[in-house]
């Protein structure tokens, strides 16, 4: 927009709705209004109005369709242009419309209008002229600290009205406050943990690139409980020392582990960060969108939806963790935090720092090949050495019938709780049993919805669809054959391995630790606090608990089932084991106490759990890479799924057999499906599959767009576009 244009010419806006529509939509600016790109405004939208943002501006008028004009332009900070390039780039990325790039950036509509206020009451120093002990209770409370009239009453222990008559009398003073306050300014100039050989080289290596500015990715690449939070806490230090208003945002896997980096920022900066999550509530989500639209929240901690927040001036992000698979999320607007991240550093010119012991295999790839800078940390810090690792082979070392847990793990174990060390039992399932099965006629208890085994629970009674969410209570008889307590259970989940840890070691105390047994953050973090605390002897858990935690006493690691991930048959499956079981292992022996993980497997001499008895990861990667370069799979090739679902299976199949018949091939691309996924019906709806895949020079997103655009879909059938696919479901 040029500075002299006369403000009395007509202008267009172009406004970008937060809806599933494939354009921006045209309006009139009325006379009189001054709007910019990037403004929040209300237009009308049929019947109704919707909030959006000015995406493009140009004089003229509709010609002879007049347009609509711009109803209101919002009081809130405007959207950077890195940030609407940022939504372009994606959208077109993830081959979706850009409205709905942009209802994920605004997920608290709360936080484009100011802070809501409430009133607070400040002593005045005047006395009023009739004094009673409740009057005086309450001008105490008020001097203690300001609050609100029914805050000071309840502090006073008397009614409202005494408040009031103060105020009347002219002793308290009323006066505004926002509910939602500013976020503390990060103090950098606090001293860290002092930093070893290791971690002094590659603190100075990121203190360096963020010394140099602009868009740069770089893999911290250090062994588990190396010190890599401390080593970036150091790249954010030099940072915020440097540029008064840079943000910096730390994306975490897990919101569990929210809680833990919060006391790390708290002791490192003396504020603890403000916080991103589905778990937050609507006052704190509100005041964290808008204090980081307004660029005042310097320091940001969140989980994978965080990446689509309107930073003014993003210029750090790390991605903690970085192989994590939470990042990819599955359903709805389907993405990758951490591919994300990396074009939103290069668009918003920020230095990018992606986290991990267990690299993923993409990352390491651009980091060998140069596109990103390589920091290693080899050891441990402190004192802490690496875990020792050892397999059970359980051919040889069987545990009875109807246990999990071999003779040499719990003979380990014993030894551990005797020591009074603590002991991490890792099973990768939720529940009580995977399956439920009626001994009389064979029946196995499935979802009526995707045909999959429910999973018993014990805690609640239930039988669970771990896919769709379907339960009910665990009948008495069986739905089959009517045979009254036929049904039984089969094989293990975290809830059975408790148990049978509880019986055996009837003295320990046994918790779990699973999305399920932690209910909410609080949970989590309460969980956390015993753990940490040594109040728990035996830990068993899932994923959750293999991630990121520093349980100083915990010294043993028992893998019930290492062969569990072997099986996945997914393209990413052995690298996947690798890390879990990396990253599981390493959360032993953390601090003065060295740690041991014992893996009971059938099959010792697969070659993930040989490269991890070896330490030998690159040899592991780089035979997982060969094959992968020689498949033609990510990252050396590209890949892209659609996603077809609807009631109606025949529209369905011939709906896929047209979108087929339509795609635009090319020798460089290949089409597999429509196929019948293993997930054929979810919730009623029936599933069809798309497989693209494509040399690592096509643009696999301007392909998957181009396709889409050459068969029209009924309205009863869904189409979702999964650019880099990690299920295969
Ligand atoms: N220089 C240091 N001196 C003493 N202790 C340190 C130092 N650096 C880190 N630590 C401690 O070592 C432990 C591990 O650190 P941290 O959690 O950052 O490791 P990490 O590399 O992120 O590990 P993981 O990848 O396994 O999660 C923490 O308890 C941390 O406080
Ligand atoms: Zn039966």
């Amino acid at each position: 927009m040029s500075a002299n244009r006369d403000p009395s010419a007509p202008q267009i806006a172009t406004v970008l709705l937060p809806l599933p529509l494939p354009e921006a939509f045209d309006y009139a600016v009325p006379e009189g209004m001054e709007l910019n790109e990037g403004d929040h405004v209300v237009v009308p939208l049929g019947k109704r109005l919707s909030h959006g943002v000015v995406w493009g501006l140009r004089d003229g008028t509709g010609g002879n369709r007049p347009l609509k004009p711009v109803s209101e332009r919002l009081d809130a900070p405007p959207f950077t242009a890195s940030m609407r390039a940022f939504i372009d780039w994606t959208a077109r990325y993830l081959a979706e419309n850009p409205g709905l790039v942009l209802q994920a950036t605004l997920r608290s509509r709360g936080g484009l209008s100011p802070s809501p206020t409430e009133t607070l009451y400040h002593p005045t120093g005047q006395m009023p002229d009739r004094m009673t002990p409740a009057r005086q209770a309450v001008l105490d409370a008020a001097t203690q600290e300001p609050a609100s009239g029914a805050e000071l009453a309840r502090r006073a222990g008397v009614s409202p009205g005494v408040v009031k008559g103060l105020a009347d009398a002219g002793a308290l003073r009323a006066e505004a406050r926002d509910i939602d306050q500013p976020f503390p300014e990060p103090d950098p100039y606090r001293d860290g943990l002092v930093l070893n050989d290791g971690q002094e080289a590659a603190a100075t290596q990121l203190r360096r690139l963020v010394a140099a500015g602009g868009f740069q990715a770089a893999l911290l690449d250090g062994v588990t409980g190396s010190g890599k939070t401390e080593v970036y806490l150091e790249a954010i230090a030099e940072l915020l020392r440097r540029e008064p208003d840079a943000q910096v945002l730390v994306l975490l896997p897990e919101i569990a582990l929210t809680q833990a980096v919060t006391a790390r920022f708290e002791e490192r900066f003396g504020v603890s960060p403000a916080l991103w999550h589905s778990a937050i509530g609507p006052t704190e989500r509100r005041r964290a969108w808008r204090e980081i639209a307004a660029g005042r929240a310097r320091l940001i901690a969140g989980a994978r939806s965080a990446i689509f927040l309107p930073y003014r001036n993003l210029r750090l992000i790390v991605v903690d963790e970085e192989h994590d698979p939470t990042y990819k999320q599955d359903d709805g607007l389907t993405y990758h935090a951490r591919d994300l991240a990396v074009a939103r550093g290069k668009i918003e010119g920020a230095v990018t720092i992606l986290a991990s012991a267990t690299p993923s295999l993409e990352t390491l790839v651009n980091a060998r090949a140069g596109r990103y800078g390589h920091i290693r940390l080899a050891a441990r810090a402190g004192s802490a050495v690496l875990p020792e690792i050892e397999t059970i082979d359980l051919r040889e070392h069987p545990p009875e019938p109807g246990h999990w847990l071999s003779p040499p793990l719990t003979a380990a174990m014993a030894g551990t709780i005797a020591r009074g060390e603590q002991v991490l039992l890792y099973l990768n399932r939720r529940g009580y049993a995977p399956l439920v099965l009626c001994r009389a006629c064979g029946h196995k208890m499935k979802s009526p919805d995707t045909d999959r085994w429910l999973v018993e629970h014990r805690y609640t009674g239930r039988l669970i669809c771990h896919t769709t969410g379907f339960s009910m209570p665990k009948p008495k008889a069986c739905p089959e054959c009517g045979a009254v307590d036929s049904l039984t259970s089969v094989g293990p989940g975290v809830e059975r391995v408790a148990e049978e840890a509880a019986l055996r070691f009837p003295e320990a105390r046994v918790e779990v630790f699973s999305s399920d047994s932690a209910a909410g953050p609080n949970g989590v973090r309460d969980l956390i606090a015993r753990m940490e605390a040594g109040e728990i002897d035996i830990l068993v858990g899932t994923q959750i608990a293999a991630k990121g935690h520093n349980f100083p006493r915990l010294t043993l690691v028992g893998v019930v089932d290492a062969d569990l991930g072997l099986k996945g048959g997914d393209l990413r499956a052995g690298e996947r084991t690798y890390q879990t079981l990396v990253q599981v292992a390493g959360r032993a022996g953390r601090a003065d106490r060295p740690g041991r993980a014992l893996l009971q497997t059938h099959e010792p001499e697969h070659e993930a759990i040989q490269a991890l008895l070896a330490g030998d990861r690159d040899s592991f990667l780089d035979l997982e890479a060969l094959m992968r370069e020689q498949l033609g799979l990510p990252p050396f090739g590209r890949l892209a799924a659609l996603v077809m679902s609807g009631s109606d299976e025949r529209l369905l199949v011939e709906t896929a057999r047209i979108a087929a018949a339509a795609a635009p091939l090319s020798d460089d691309v290949k089409l597999f499906g429509p196929a019948e996924p293993p997930l054929a019906v979810v919730r009623g709806r029936y599933r069809r599959r798309f497989l693209v895949q494509a040399q690592r020079n096509v643009d696999v997103s301007a392909f998957m767009a181009t396709w889409m655009a050459r068969f029209k879909l009924p309205s009863s059938i869904r189409a979702r576009v999964d650019i880099e696919p990690y299920s295969f479901l």
